[in-house]
């Protein structure tokens, strides 16, 4: 199990502050779509650039036009770009053909999925190299967790490493270890802690205790 740290709220020196900090702790740094929205894919090209041995995410949420975005992100140094699972199917395969070419990886993110078992096999077989369950900010305000999906899509994905990202804090990560995810995506919980690099480091012992 990796950790990956979401960067969401902060802008670009805010982000190469913050992996500063913790860097020895996490395996995969996103840069969060806020963060692309309102920076562009330069926070993705400055994040690399000071951190050049670090594996870096873009979390585009690509849902069109995927080929192509996906060869922008990985130009700008991304190592793993993002693409909503809800896309079209001719999408995940642009995006998915693009990353190969690239030397890259596609992570599909299952937010506002239906019928996530079905849909997560068929990213399994479209080749996507994650899958990802994610509550996002909107459900989490009222009360919503992944921890049901992840253990569905667990039953199909045969290929995919599975992922979970959400609201993920020190208090429910047990019950995230316990899932056993490739990789755990943690955002607030650790970049709203006071003390960043000790929260960091407290979730990395905990997922390697597994
Ligand atoms: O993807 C995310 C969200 O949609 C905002 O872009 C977050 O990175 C993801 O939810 C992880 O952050 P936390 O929920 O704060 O752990």
């Amino acid at each position: 199990m990796k950790l990956q740290l979401a960067l969401d709220l902060v802008d670009i020196n805010g982000a190469i502050e913050v992996v500063k900090e913790v860097e020895s702790h996490v395996d995969v740094v996103e840069i969060g779509t806020p963060v692309v929205i309102n920076e562009g894919l330069k926070a993705v090209k400055e994040v690399k650039k000071a951190f050049p041995d670090m594996t870096v995410l873009a979390d585009l949420k690509i849902m069109d036009a995927a080929g192509y975005e996906v060869s922008q992100a990985s130009a700008s140094g991304a190592d793993i770009i993002t693409i909503l699972g809800a896309a079209e199917d001719e999408s995940i395969k642009g995006a998915v053909k693009e990353a190969k070419n690239q030397g890259k990886q596609i992570l599909a993110d299952m937010i506002a999925v239906q019928d996530i078992e079905t849909r997560a096999g068929e990213l399994d077989q479209l080749g996507v190299d994650y899958i990802c369950v994610h509550t996002g900010y909107d459900l989490q305000a009222v009360g919503k967790d992944s921890f049901e999906d992840l253990a569905a899509i667990k039953k199909v994905v045969k290929h995919a490493k599975t992922a979970i990202a959400g609201g993920i804090k020190l208090e429910t990560l047990p019950e995230v270890i316990n899932h056993n995810p490739d990789l755990i995506i943690v955002g607030g919980g650790i970049t709203g802690q006071d003390d960043q690099a000790a929260a960091a480091k407290q979730i990395k012992e905990l997922i390697n205790q597994g």
